[in-house]
Parts: C-alpha cells; sequence; structure tokens
C-alpha cells in the first residue's frame, strides 16, 4: 500500500516570491480535498515540493486519488512506496520488487532517476541510478535500459524516508484557487455555467454563485439541482457562496411591460445588473457565465453585445468558443453532467419567447426597458434584500 504521495504542480507562475503564495495556496486546497476522505492524512512543504503523508493504518486508495483530481494546481499525483533507510542493498532490493509488483509485463524499457537530497546518505545519485539499474536487469532478462525515451521512469527520492515511484496521475492543472482573485459566477441549472465555473475556477479564481430563481415558477427541486451542481463545482473550487435571487417579480413586470420577443435579453441584462451589484459588494473582480457564440438567441453576438452593455465589471466567458459536444465533454469529466441534465424548469425557459429577437438593437432595447422606469428600481433592490446566502461545501 502507498503510504506517501508526492503532488507535482505546474510551473508556471510560481517564480519567486509567488512561489510561497502558490503552494500555500496549494496545501489549503489540498487539505480541502482530503478532508472528504478516509484516513488521517498530513500535508507538508519541503524545497520546493509537496508530499501527503498517509498517517492512518487504513484509507481507501481510490478516494483519496479522486479526491486528489479534483485540486487545481496540480499537474501530477504521484503515489509513492516508502522504506525506512536500512542500507543500500535493501534500497536495491526493493526497487527490484517495486518493479516486479507493477509491471507484470517486462517486456519494456526503463531508467532509474535518483535524487539524493539527504546529502549524508553515502552513495550519490549517479551510483544509485547505475546500480540499482544493474541489479534490476540482473533480476529481469527480458528488461531494457533507455535513457533517452524510457517507458517507465523509476524514480528514488532519498530523504528522511526513501521513496521509489513511477506512476504519475494526471490531476486538472491549472493554478491552485485563491491565487488569482475571486469572480461571481451566474449559475443555472443547465450543462454550461457549471463548466464556466470549474474553468475559471482551474485558473486560481475562488468562485462565488448568483442564482435567480422565480417561485412558484420554478420548484424547490429546481434550486436544489442548483445547490447540488455548486456542490460539485466546489470539489474544484472550494466552498462556494450560492446567492439566490427571487428574480419572480421582475420577471413579471418585463413580461407584462415589454416586448416578447426581446424578454430573454432584458431578463439577462437585469441579472447581469444584479450579479453585478453582489460582485461588488464582495469583492468579486469579474463576472463569468456559460455563454457560448450562437448557441441559442440570447447568445448571438449582437444578443452577447447588448447583454454585456450593462455591465462594468469583466464578464468571463470562458466557454465562448466550444461547442456543445465539447462543453458536454467537460461537465462528464468533473462530473456535473448527470445533475444538469436533470430535467426541472429554468426561470428563463419558462418565460421564453416563441420568436426571441436574434439580432436586438440596444436602442430599441433600452427605449423599452424605459417601460419598467417607475417600477425597476425597487424591484432589484427588493430582490437584493430578500437574497438567500447558502454556503455550499464540496460533496
Ligand atoms: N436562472 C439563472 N440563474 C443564474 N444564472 C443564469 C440563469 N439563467 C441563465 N444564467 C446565466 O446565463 C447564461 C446563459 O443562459 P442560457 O439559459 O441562455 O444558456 P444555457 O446555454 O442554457 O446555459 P446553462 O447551460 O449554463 O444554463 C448561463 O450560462 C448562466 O451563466
Amino acid at each position: 500500500m502507498y503510504k506517501a504521495f508526492l503532488i507535482k504542480y505546474a510551473e508556471i507562475g510560481v517564480k519567486g516570491k509567488n512561489r510561497d503564495l502558490f503552494e500555500e495556496a496549494l496545501v489549503r486546497q489540498i487539505k480541502y480535498a482530503l478532508k472528504r476522505c478516509e484516513g488521517e492524512f498530513r500535508v507538508r512543504r519541503t524545497r520546493g515540493r509537496i508530499y501527503i503523508d498517509v498517517l492512518s493504518d487504513d484509507y481507501d486508495y481510490e478516494e483519496t486519488i479522486d479526491n486528489l483530481k479534483t485540486v487545481c494546481g496540480v499537474s501530477a499525483i504521484c503515489p509513492m512506496v516508502q522504506l525506512e533507510d536500512e542500507g543500500f542493498d535493501k534500497l536495491c532490493e526493493s526497487a527490484v520488487s517495486y518493479m516486479d509488483e507493477h509491471y507484470s509485463d517486462k517486456n519494456i524499457t526503463f531508467k532509474v532517476n535518483a535524487r539524493r537530497a539527504r546529502k549524508n546518505y553515502p552513495v550519490e545519485s549517479m551510483e544509485i541510478n547505475a546500480s540499482v539499474g544493474e541489479k534490476i536487469l540482473q533480476a529481469f532478462p527480458e528488461i531494457r535500459v533507455d535513457v533517452h525515451n524510457p517507458d517507465v521512469m523509476l524514480y528514488i527520492e532519498v530523504r528522511e524516508h526513501i521513496y521509489i515511484y513511477s506512476i504519475e496521475i494526471p490531476g486538472p492543472g491549472g493554478m491552485p484557487v485563491g491565487t488569482n482573485g475571486k469572480a461571481m459566477l451566474l449559475l443555472s441549472g443547465g450543462i454550461d455555467s457549471p463548466v464556466a465555473g470549474f474553468m475559471v475556477a482551474k485558473r486560481g479564481v475562488k468562485i462565488d454563485a448568483v442564482y435567480f430563481h422565480a417561485p412558484p415558477y420554478t420548484s424547490e427541486r429546481a434550486k436544489q439541482k442548483v445547490v447540488d451542481l455548486a456542490k460539485l463545482v466546489a470539489r474544484y473550487s472550494g466552498p462556494i457562496y450560492l446567492h439566490v435571487i427571487n428574480f419572480t417579480e421582475i420577471q413579471l413586470a418585463i413580461y407584462e411591460k415589454c416586448p416578447h420577443d426581446e424578454l430573454t435579453i432584458i431578463m439577462r441584462r437585469y441579472m447581469m445588473k444584479i450579479a453585478e451589484d453582489i460582485a461588488k459588494k464582495t469583492e468579486c473582480l469579474g463576472l463569468i457565465t456559460g455563454e457560448s457564440i450562437g448557441q441559442v438567441a440570447s447568445q448571438t453576438i449582437q444578443s452577447l453585445a447588448v447583454t454585456n452593455e450593462v455591465c462594468t465589471l469583466p464578464v468571463f466567458r470562458p466557454c465562448i468558443g466550444l461547442d456543445k459536444q465539447e462543453i458536454v465533454e467537460i461537465s462528464e469529466k468533473i462530473g456535473t453532467y448527470e445533475t444538469s441534465i436533470l430535467p426541472f424548469e429554468d426561470c428563463c425557459t419558462i418565460f421564453v419567447a416563441k420568436h426571441p429577437v436574434t439580432k436586438p438593437n440596444l436602442a430599441v432595447i433600452k427605449r423599452h426597458e424605459e417601460n419598467l422606469k417607475d417600477c425597476i428600481d425597487e424591484m432589484m433592490q427588493r430582490a437584493l434584500d430578500t437574497e438567500e446566502l447558502i454556503v455550499v461545501e464540496a460533496q
């Protein structure tokens, strides 16, 4: 059983003073992921490396790997066999057993890559490489050495303990959450916005979220679905403050006073305004949506321009150039797809026109919004005053 893991991270953004911040955030997120796992662990930073020691006798390996794979910034997880220092002969023996246990087909090439971090160890790295390599060659006649492009790179690290590893399980990459500020995700119950949240979190951005519902037109179950999606996104992003906004009154007013082919676009503009208001109060530096060019009428480039016009904060749309299949693939990978396709109503789909405008004209939209001028400010304030805040932890 592996008793330790080496966490490899991408080098981008970790130069100079940033390195400490980057590593601290990574350790924090690793600890958050391990809280969801059975067993006791210790996370250590030593000279540019991050290790996880398994302290308990028992733990669930698969569960641990699954959770570590959600930590943004991790480029690879290496499960390591941990040895006590019982002399060099014992090390060679253990390396041979490691190869035997991990590679049933010995018709492969390998290279030993030793690193002697503890300088008082009596055998130098080059000598470890040569001697361990020789023992492996003696033990398995079919195996060959390839120093340029080996099938198996056998790492040996000599520290307080000695570690042997060769397996690298890919992590999500990117940057640890908490190293790049915070943004407000407009989270609906669909496929795209959870993917958008994940993609921005992966760049190190902490996520808050806002969900607009329209009771009684949208149900408690539709809201619960969004909370469930937030729990899944929180596996990657850390805890999410989810602001639930009652949008019914505003939607009804738009429905009553504005042309029906412009409903969605006008609604979206008020959603963005409210989201931006909450974002500014909560120190978010941008908004995030799941929009993708041309996907629906409200996402033509003309519609996006009209929606965008109400925002002063930058709006991040990481799905913008992806087609639906590509977004679906990411949602399957991050585990949100099954929840996203549950058939609950969304406020945008209830108040939808048969033939929505695809090329809205900003001046015309603004003129029609004038119809709301007597009531909209109060309504927006009420929506903000009655928000429900849910702190969503990762599932
Ligand atoms: N009820 C809502 N609450 C919060 N944000 C919403 C809501 N409805 C839409 N949005 C935001 O607007 C974007 C576009 O919504 P729309 O319904 O047009 O698209 P969609 O392709 O179905 O997106 P999604 O799959 O994310 O629901 C969403 O990705 C989301 O960011």
